[in-house]
């Protein structure tokens, strides 16, 4: 390995260092779903918010016990919706989520009860107190920490806040990406037919669709030529658009027409690393623009896009979503695998579930980085470290979801 190639865990080091978290924003939580919550929520209201029926029946109150047998006269009803009621003596006919009328503490379902006439009823199981009641608070306590800064919203959460009446939410400003792709043999129209030696820009939609997933926005797309000048202005109109990532693909490596580097030279950028000891993409690049963006100059080979966005890119955007890094999940190698040493391995793989509905992670065959169709059949990534050459099958390995904020969980016929 050369002198100036980075061990990956030193490469991420020098990624997260370069980082902060954004600051927050409010949001309308109906727009919230996927944004991340700047600060522990808090509930200003108990849920339920009063005493209610969680039967259809008959409220009542009584000693300890009222026993089966006991009568009670039907002295009003309370639906869903009514409000405060007064209770005397006798029993409620109670729905389904109906507020208790003051006075009474238990409810016996409908079906436990016989009708003696329209305004009369006898128990036919025993009731205590507290049956079949919701108490106020008994879900959610006013001043109780509901959700943690950090959490993800997805829609159990939205059910929680539009419980708790939140119009909106305080949420991590989403990190502003731009996408710039490199190559003259680049089509960009899938209506253009291609001359011979194009082909079509397969980076650009992928990374388009990945960003957002991984909780960004994508602000500029451009496709440039192999022309430094070129290359220089998009750069320009990315950061005119307001990215804080940018995100290029190709022309980072030895060739002729691998400009890449010396355009950042060019612009004053900072090199803070190019070349890393993984596969595929030991190309990548990281260097920081005047004004503080960072730029990830991915290696052009689809796969190696889609590692550097994975293990590069995704990593800065949890560090400008405010979140933790992420700890992989351990699973059992399906197949034996053995590798190049040196070199931290990131494989297309296809999580799985064997006979026994165990889970297992498969290595596709057509590792090498110009092969998206393995890629289509993955649903995780395998990550073999650098010192290690060969894992026997059923040893764990460290296994990583699509995108940062994505686990498979396969449901499908086992292996
Ligand atoms: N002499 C050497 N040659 C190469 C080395 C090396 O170390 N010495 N490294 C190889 C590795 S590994 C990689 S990865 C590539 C990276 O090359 P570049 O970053 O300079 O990328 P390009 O040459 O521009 O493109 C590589 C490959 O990817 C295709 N490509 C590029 N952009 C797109 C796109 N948007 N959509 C689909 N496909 C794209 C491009 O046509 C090339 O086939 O270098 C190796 N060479
Ligand atoms: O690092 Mo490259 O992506 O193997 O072809």
């Amino acid at each position: 390995m050369s002198q100036d190639t980075l061990a990956y865990e030193d490469a991420l080091r020098i990624v997260l260092a370069a980082r902060t978290r954004l600051p927050a924003q409010a949001c309308p939580t109906t727009a919230c779903l996927g944004r991340v919550l700047a600060e522990p929520l808090v509930s200003k209201v108990d849920l339920p918010p009063f005493d209610n029926s969680a039967m259809d029946g008959f409220a009542l109150r009584g000693d300890a016990v009222v026993p089966a047998g006991a009568e009670r006269d039907v002295e009003g009803e309370q639906a869903a919706g009514d409000g405060i009621a007064h209770a005397r003596h006798g029993a409620w006919e109670i729905m389904t989520g109906a507020r208790l009328p003051d006075g009474l503490d238990r409810v016996i379902p409908v079906e436990q009860t016989e009708r003696l006439s329209s305004s009369r009823i006898r128990l036919l199981a025993d009731v205590t107190p507290g049956q079949n009641v919701r108490h106020a608070g008994s879900d959610v306590r006013r001043g109780q920490t509901v959700l943690a800064a950090g959490t993800t919203l997805a829609p159990q959460h939205l059910m929680l806040l539009a419980s708790l009446g939140l119009g909106d939410v305080s949420v991590i400003e989403r990190p502003r990406v731009a996408v710039l792709c490199t190559g003259r043999e680049l089509v960009d129209d899938p209506a253009q037919t291609l001359s011979p030696g194009q082909i079509r820009n397969s980076n650009g939609p992928f990374l388009a669709a990945r960003l957002p997933l991984a909780g960004a926005d994508v602000v500029h797309v451009e496709t440039v030529g192999d022309d430094a000048v070129a290359f220089e202005a998009a750069l320009r109109r990315a950061l005119d658009a307001g990215a804080q990532l940018i995100i290029s693909s190709g022309a980072v490596s030895m060739g002729r027409y691998d400009f890449v580097p010396q355009a950042l030279e060019h612009i004053g950028a900072e090199t803070l690393f190019h070349k890393v000891a993984i596969r595929p993409g030991k190309p990548l690049l990281c260097a920081r623009l005047p004004g503080n963006a960072l730029l990830f100059g991915l290696p052009g080979n689809p796969i190696a896009v889609a590692v550097g966005l994975r293990f590069f890119v995704e990593p800065a955007l949890r560090v400008m979503l405010g979140l933790p890094q992420e700890m992989p999940r351990r699973v059992p190698l399906f197949n034996a695998y053995s590798k190049k040493p040196r070199l931290r391995f990131h494989l297309k793989s296809r999580l799985r579930i064997d006979g026994e509905g165990r889970l297992a992670i498969e290595v596709l065959g057509g590792q090498e980085s110009y092969r998206i169709q393995p890629l289509a059949d993955a649903n995780a990534w395998a990550v073999v470290p650098a010192d290690i050459d060969a894992l026997a099958a059923g040893s764990l390995v460290d296994v990583y979801g699509p995108g940062h904020l994505e686990f498979p969980l396969p449901c499908e016929s086992p292996i």
